[in-house]
């Protein structure tokens, strides 16, 4: 199989309920290998462009594709894409296994899938219970065994991390990441940041059913700055300045502590030694992608640095 032949693509895609805009002309592809995060606050529309890429909603305008051809045109949608998108639907009265036996009949997958999807996912342990005497956490493992007993190559997710406990989250982030390593593509829409911070690697962010920003994690933090306290602080940014002149820009925090915008810890430490300036802190800061994402979507307060 080609890589990128699981890419999902969205083009202009729009969708007006009544007079709502869930989503406006949004364009963003998602590309297999990574962990993408889809992170926009409530409302924003993460869950309307997960329904419109699995055909459960039509598109007003645009498309939204994954590898090429709308879900409903796939040779075999349910074993190409998994997908979780809301958490209700089981049968309180099956076990976790009857569930996944029903599923793998109804999908016309093998009946071994049962048991291997109960290992990938942890649900071996409470194979036998019945669902409603299933945990939040125990059903969210349910959810994603479910999705994946299609062997898909393709994992939408929404909000998958809810409900789990911080173990949870931790499994949740590395079966991911392994997931991904495959060559296969997944889609995780989130507003608990903290969360996609450590397990994705590309992000799509929207507001308002607008695209915000799409690409690296690393990308979205923006300048990185630095923190210095020293008694001679007058001094030090005056020897900055005359060192590197408009490359650098420095904000007062205190009487002894100013940031530092454009110079790295180890430039500032070396001008400041070159000088004999005592530094009594000195720390990289960046912004949390909280911040940056509150930034980008114009929800914050003023500075993200
Ligand atoms: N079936 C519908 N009929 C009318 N309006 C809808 C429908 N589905 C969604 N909306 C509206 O579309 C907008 C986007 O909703 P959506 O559920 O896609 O957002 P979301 O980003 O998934 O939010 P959350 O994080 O709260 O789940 C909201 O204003 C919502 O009220």
């Amino acid at each position: 199989m080609n890589r990128g032949s699981w890419t999902i693509e969205v083009h202009g895609l729009t969708k007006v309920f009544d007079s709502v805009a869930a989503v406006s002309d949004l364009d963003f592809t998602v590309s297999p290998g990574t962990v993408t995060a889809f992170l926009g606050p409530n409302g924003a529309g993460k869950t309307t462009t997960m329904r419109m890429l699995l055909g459960l909603v039509t598109p007003t305008s645009g498309r939204a594709t994954i590898g090429g051809l709308r879900y409903a045109e796939l040779p075999r949608p349910a074993a190409t894409v998994g997908a979780v998108l809301d958490t209700s639907g089981f049968h309180p009265d099956h076990t976790a296994r009857d569930h996944l036996g029903v599923y793998a009949r109804l999908g016309g997958f093998a009946r071994s899938r049962v048991d291997e999807v109960m290992d990938l996912t942890g649900v071996t342990p409470f194979a036998r219970r019945t669902t409603r005497a299933l945990s939040t956490g125990m059903r969210r493992r349910l959810h994603l065994a479910t999705a994946l007993l299609g062997d898909p190559r393709v994992l939408l997710l929404d909000e998958p991390g809810n409900g789990l406990d911080p173990e949870g989250i931790a499994w949740l982030r590395g079966f991911l990441r392994r997931f991904a390593a495959e060559d296969r593509t997944v889609l995780i829409s989130s507003h608990v940041l903290s969360e996609v911070e450590q397990s994705a690697e590309r992000v799509v962010v929207i507001d308002r059913g607008r695209l915000i920003a799409a690409g690296a994690v690393a990308d979205l933090y923006g300048e990185a700055a630095v923190r210095v306290r020293s008694p001679q602080a007058g001094s030090l940014i005056a020897v900055l300045l005359t060192a590197h002149g408009g490359a650098v820009r420095v904000t007062d925090l205190g009487p002894d502590t100013v940031r530092v915008h454009g110079l790295t810890t180890a430039a500032i430490a070396a001008d400041a030694a070159a000088h004999g300036i005592p530094l009594h802190e000195i720390t990289p800061e960046r912004p949390t992608l909280e911040q940056a994402f509150l930034h980008l979507t114009g929800h914050d307060q003023g500075d993200v640095s």
